[in-house]
């Protein structure tokens, strides 16, 4: 069995109980043992990584390859905490067969307990069929950033009759398909309120405000770990590692060059014995 103790049956009862889910991003070993360190219930390998740690100017780019290699070295730093990795673009929404046998790369190679899809209602038969093999499936409805290009910019979504009906039926669509939970990206709060008491799986909210059953944010976010993180209203900000390692380099590469680093503590001193046998070979004995 799983050695973490949360799982798809106990987030439907901490939704019942009001017990908020803290989800948070995390692309490699340090981020994953931090996030595991300080209580975060579940941890979501993000395809956003193809924006903070890759580089990219969207997550079309990421390959199923990128999200298996991060997904290994966060399983790694969290083994206690259950790990929910993203399908990057275009490796669903392909025959069931095909989708099937990408989300069990993500669980056999990555090691994830879980993938996540974007998407509504043109999914269902895709999670049930992984629902159906044991792959536990989280939805993401509203943004679905992986279609960006499609839709034109990272606009805020049930603003309009036809756009919330749709919220609400899609996420019903993905319930009675077997879901455990769904994202709910940049979604007005009182419709994300709305979709979260129309459902009996959890929501997790990121820009979708305050009536969701948990949140998740990114980590670079969170941290302002990046020299490109853009201010987003749906952030609140913990700290800035950025300035923090930005400032450490800069005084380090001060130190080297004005020969304050290394001193005598960081390096490795030699016996007399030995000292002497290297001061007569290489200077002739005349320097000590
Ligand atoms: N660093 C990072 N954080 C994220 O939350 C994130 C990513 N990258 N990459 C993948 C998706 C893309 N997301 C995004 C990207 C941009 C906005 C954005 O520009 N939001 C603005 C204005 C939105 C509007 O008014 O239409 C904001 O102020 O929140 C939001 C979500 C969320 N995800
Ligand atoms: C923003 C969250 C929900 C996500 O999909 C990601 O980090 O890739
Ligand atoms: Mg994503």
């Amino acid at each position: 069995m799983t050695k973490h103790a949360l799982t798809p049956p106990r987030l439907k009862t901490m939704k019942q109980q009001g017990t908020k889910i803290a989800m948070m991003t995390a692309y490699d070993y340090p981020a994953a043992q931090l996030s595991e360190e300080a209580g975060v219930d579940l941890i979501l390998v993000g395809d956003s990584l193809g924006n903070v740690v890759l580089g990219y100017d969207t997550t079309v780019p990421v390959t199923l390859n990128d999200m298996i290699y991060h997904t290994k070295s966060v399983v790694r730093g969290a083994p206690n905490t259950m790990i929910v990795t993203d399908m990057p673009f275009a490796t669903y929404r392909l025959t069931p067969q095909d989708t099937l046998l990408n989300a069990a790369r993500i669980m056999q190679e990555g090691g994830a307990h879980a993938v996540k899809m974007e998407g509504g209602a043109e999914l269902a038969e895709e999670v049930l069929r992984l629902t159906s093999a044991g792959i536990p499936v989280l939805g993401h409805l509203g943004l679905t950033p992986q279609s960006v290009l499609q839709i034109g910019g990272y606009k805020i979504q049930g603003k309009v009759e036809k756009e919330i009906e749709r919220l609400l039926s899609d996420a019903k669509a993905l319930e009675e398909a077997g879901a455990f939970g769904i994202v709910l990206e940049l979604v007005t709060e009182p419709i994300a309120e709305a979709v979260t008491r129309s459902v009996n799986i959890p929501t997790i909210g990121i820009g979708a405000g305050r009536g969701c059953d948990g949140q998740v944010i990114v980590y670079h976010d969170l941290i302002r770990y990046g020299s490109n993180i853009r201010d987003k209203r749906f952030v609140k900000t913990y700290a800035n590692v950025g300035d923090t390692i930005r400032t450490a380099i800069g005084e380090y590469v001060q130190d080297v060059k004005n020969q304050a680093f290394p001193e005598e503590k960081h390096a490795f001193p030699l016996d007399e014995e030995a000292s002497r046998f290297i001061s007569e070979k290489l200077y002739g004995g005349g320097a000590k």
